[in-house]
């Protein structure tokens, strides 16, 4: 069985932990089949081949357990997404996994899916969050109101966007770790009015004003330690004509909305080299999901 799971932009500016967005590209490839051993091979970027450190087999062990199937697997990676991207390589892994095992065994059940790719995610993060893995499911941008019982909503938006990649490593596990537990009332009020006009002008199919409302005050304030050079970076997009620009999950990827891409894109991309820092751009639609 051969599964195909793409990259995730998580929080997708306001919405930490609860919105996502597909890309249509990159995507990791995991092919499993059952066997009597656990075992796993990976091409592409690297990541761990031992079967309790890498997210897929993690989340294809618990699938099987979940479902009371004792086997082991054979497992192939085509690692596509690089890690520690904020691209959502850990929950593409994670999920595929998880959803290979699935199909094989027929098992449809949305939640037990998710269950099992939580379990995934959880050793790449620390603590285990939704917002790659659902949108990595079902395609489109979700709000995730809730795991179990599973609640989205998703929105089949159309729009394209410029992703920049810089050649630095964001591990998730540790942006989670600079967040705090409380966060001011006025923060969160911001984030508020912010996350629910998004979700509107998203519906509504305005890119232009969800661009606009690309802030957040919950987690990338904290983050700064991390990711110093987010403010020079997004005045590049902003001044080159970007409808807005935030960080793509935990980073450090960062995205742009706006009508000419590529400009937005190499200025973006500039701005980083002005910083020391090599960096690639790519331009992609609303991916549909693992298939
Ligand atoms: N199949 C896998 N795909 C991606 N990362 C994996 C995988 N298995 C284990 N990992 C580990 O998870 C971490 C990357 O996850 P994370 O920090 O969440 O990055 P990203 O934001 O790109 O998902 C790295 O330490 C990596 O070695
Ligand atoms: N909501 C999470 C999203 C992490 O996404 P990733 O692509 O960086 O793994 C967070 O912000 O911690």
């Amino acid at each position: 069985m051969k599964v195909s799971a793409p990259a995730t932009i998580a929080n997708f500016g306001p919405g930490f932990d609860v919105f996502g967005l597909c890309l249509e590209k990159p995507m990791d490839v995991i092919e499993v089949k059952l066997a009597d051993e656990v075992e796993v091979k990976v091409e592409g970027y690297e990541v761990p081949e031992d079967p309790s450190r890498n997210v897929a087999s993690v989340s294809a062990l618990s699938l099987l357990g979940e479902v009371g199937v004792e086997s082991g697997f054979k497992m192939k990676i085509k690692k596509g997404i690089r890690p520690t991207s904020g691209l959502g390589s850990s929950g593409a892994s994670a999920l595929g996994g998880a959803l290979a095992i699935a199909k094989l065994l027929g098992v449809e059940d949305k939640e037990t899916i998710l269950r099992a790719a939580l379990e995934g995610e959880k050793v790449a993060s620390g603590t285990p969050h939704g917002d790659n893995v659902v949108p990595a499911l079902f395609g489109g941008f979700v709000v995730l109101n809730s795991l179990f019982p599973l609640n989205v909503v998703k929105i089949d938006v159309k729009l394209k966007l410029v992703v920049v990649l810089p050649e630095v490593k964001v591990s998730t596990k540790k942006a989670r770790e600079l967040l705090p537990k409380y966060v001011p009332l006025r923060d969160a009020v911001k984030n508020l009015a912010l996350a629910s006009s998004l979700v509107l002008a998203l519906e509504e199919g305005d890119i232009e004003e969800a661009g606009r409302l690309l802030d957040d005050y919950l987690a990338i304030p904290y983050r700064k330690p991390l990711i110093a050079w987010f403010d020079k970076v997004r005045r590049a997009a902003l001044e080159n004509g970007a409808y807005g620009l935030s960080i793509s999950g935990s980073g450090p990827a960062v995205f742009a909305l706006g009508d000419n891409l590529k400009e937005i894109g190499k200025a973006v991309v500039e701005a980083f080299e002005e910083e020391g820092i090599k960096a690639e751009y790519f331009i992609s639609g609303v991916g549909g999901g693992a298939e």
